[in-house]
């Protein structure tokens, strides 16, 4: 079954005063449970890709549907809604919230959600990625791979149907990315989510069910 379908979507930005195009006529159609790598150089728009999926932004041009409900329809508030229910994202520049502490971030999503035991799970995802010393520091008190390790764990808590993930290990160094990425992973294949991951590491690719590529505006898929 689709869980994310994108139907003839185009979006455009504004360079020198004009409206180009990003992205034109793009389709694409995630499955339930499948694991979709997406690659592009910089500045290609994967980043406005995930943000018009999450309901963040909303296409010019096309349909966005998130478990068969139109996101290109919703209100802002019903987009967050289905956004706090349904998604875990994690932000290429983390988004933590600055007031809280990195046990009370990776808390939020789950006690939003009204579930159980979110602390006790919480303190255990942190755990295994080596956060575990430092649940009460706040994020401006933590390194940006630190930081990059909680978003990750407030991505997992509440057990999203879909993962959105936006450069997941881009502060990580290559040991401490490949055991993060393991986790991320291990969690995702448990609870059969759905994951469109973007990244410049095509090391991440031997995750994927499916990887796909932005080029020029197009999407196009690797075999
Ligand atoms: N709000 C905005 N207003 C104008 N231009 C924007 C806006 N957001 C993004 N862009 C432009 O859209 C293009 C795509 O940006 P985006 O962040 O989606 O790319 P990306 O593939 O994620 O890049 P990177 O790999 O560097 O993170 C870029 O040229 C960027 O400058």
């Amino acid at each position: 079954m689709a869980v994310i379908e994108l139907k003839q979507v185009s979006h455009y930005i504004p360079v020198s005063n004009q409206s180009t195009p990003l992205f034109t006529n793009i389709n694409l159609t995630v499955q339930a449970g499948e694991i979709m790598i997406l690659l592009g150089q910089s500045g290609s728009g994967k980043t406005t890709l995930l943000n018009l999926i999450a309901g963040l932004e909303l296409p010019h041009q096309g349909e966005i549907y998130l478990h068969q409900q139109p996101m290109h329809h919703q209100s802002a508030t019903t987009r967050a809604t289905i956004r706090r229910q349904h998604i875990g994202f994690v932000y290429q520049q983390y988004n933590l919230l600055p007031s809280l502490t990195v046990l009370e971030n990776v808390m939020l999503p789950g006690l939003l959600n009204k579930q159980r035991q979110v602390a006790e799970r919480a303190r255990d995802l942190l755990q295994t990625v080596d956060m575990g010393q430092l649940l009460n520091r706040f994020p401006h008190q933590l390194s940006g791979g630190e930081q990059q390790r909680v978003a990750i764990c407030r991505s997992l808590i509440h057990q999203p149907s879909v993962l959105l993930a936006d450069e997941p290990t881009g502060s990580l160094d290559n040991t401490t990315a490949a055991r993060v990425i393991e986790l991320f992973f291990s969690q995702v294949n448990a609870n059969r989510q759905t994951v469109l991951l973007a990244t410049h590491n095509e090391q991440l690719c031997q995750w994927a069910n499916r990887v796909a590529v932005i080029h020029y505006g197009q999407l196009s898929f690797k075999s």
